[in-house]
């Protein structure tokens, strides 16, 4: 369902000679599977993602090709995105305090897309919220629906920003570093909550994160990038298994070592 080719992002800048900061990376994944991008700090992740749902600054430039069902979205008018953002590509972010209004009960912010943007009475909409807080597993959720985002954990906020991006249908869902700002424990229960989604309801998933760990818990294929550029793509059994570059092996080592012994013990 989606290719991107070739993509090069450059950043320019003031006075100094621009900066490119994607080097030509391509990528294509299925409907109904799960691709990991994986590296570094400043390795390109955050911004291979913001060009897939165009939302890059005014002072990057993309070129190449991002294809969704066939359609160039680098060449789509800003309407013609904005259409696309929510309704078929959903983004869920690394902290969901910034993603979430802080002044509005959190039932109201998921029945807002629903009202909007799928037209939905706004009795239909509560429901439709309800259902969704749910979905996300927010223990008693008719009551916690009337909640604000400060009297939620930082993982129930995650849900939310969860059960926000799944209320416009889409069928492709990016998470960027989701689990970052989490607890193991919590950073486990959304994880678990991103598998069953792609397994339900068959979404395709990209997983961001600078951990394996993370990558490896769901999965089907791992992108490893490194200063803008793929540094492998394959089945991530395969990478983890027999990585094919040093650099791989170095995020290998650096995975927590809970991770890794599930690793090994599936290796044995
Ligand atoms: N608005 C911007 N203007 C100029 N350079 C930028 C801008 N946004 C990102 N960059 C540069 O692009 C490069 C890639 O950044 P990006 O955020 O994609 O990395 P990342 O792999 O997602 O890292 P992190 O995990 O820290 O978010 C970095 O060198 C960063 O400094």
């Amino acid at each position: 369902m989606l290719a991107v080719e070739s993509l090069r992002v450059t950043f320019r800048r003031d006075r100094a000679p621009p900066v490119e900061v994607l080097r030509g990376v391509s990528l294509t994944l299925e409907r109904g599977a799960t691709l990991g991008i994986v590296g570094e700090s400043g390795s390109g992740k955050s911004v291979l993602a913001l060009s897939v749902i165009g939302l890059l600054p005014r002072n990057a430039r993309a070129e190449g090709r991002v294809l969704l069902d066939g359609t160039d979205l680098l060449t789509l008018s800003e309407r013609g995105m904005r259409d696309v953002r929510g309704r078929r590509i959903g983004m869920i972010f690394q902290e969901p305090m910034t993603a979430l209004n802080p002044a509005m009960r959190v039932g109201v912010q998921i029945a807002e897309g629903l009202r909007v943007r799928r037209g939905l009475s706004r009795g239909n909409a509560r429901t439709e919220a309800l259902r969704l807080l749910d979905r996300v597993q927010i223990p008693q959720a008719g009551r916690r629906i009337d909640s604000y985002p400060h009297e939620m954990s930082g993982g129930e906020r995650q849900r939310v920003g969860i059960a926000i991006a799944l209320a416009l249908e889409p069928d492709l869902l990016i998470a960027d570093e989701p689990t970052t700002a989490l607890d193991v424990t919590v950073q486990a229960g959304i994880l678990d909550i991103l598998g069953d989604l792609v397994a339900d309801l068959g979404l395709s998933l990209i997983l961001i994160s600078h951990d394996l760990g993370v990558i490896a818990r769901l999965a089907d294929r791992t992108l490893v990038m490194h200063r803008g550029a793929e540094i492998e793509q394959d089945a991530t059994e395969r990478v983890l298994r027999r990585p094919g570059h040093d650099y791989t092996r170095t995020l290998i080592d650096a995975m927590p070592r809970r991770a890794r012994a599930t690793l090994e013990a599936g290796r044995a």
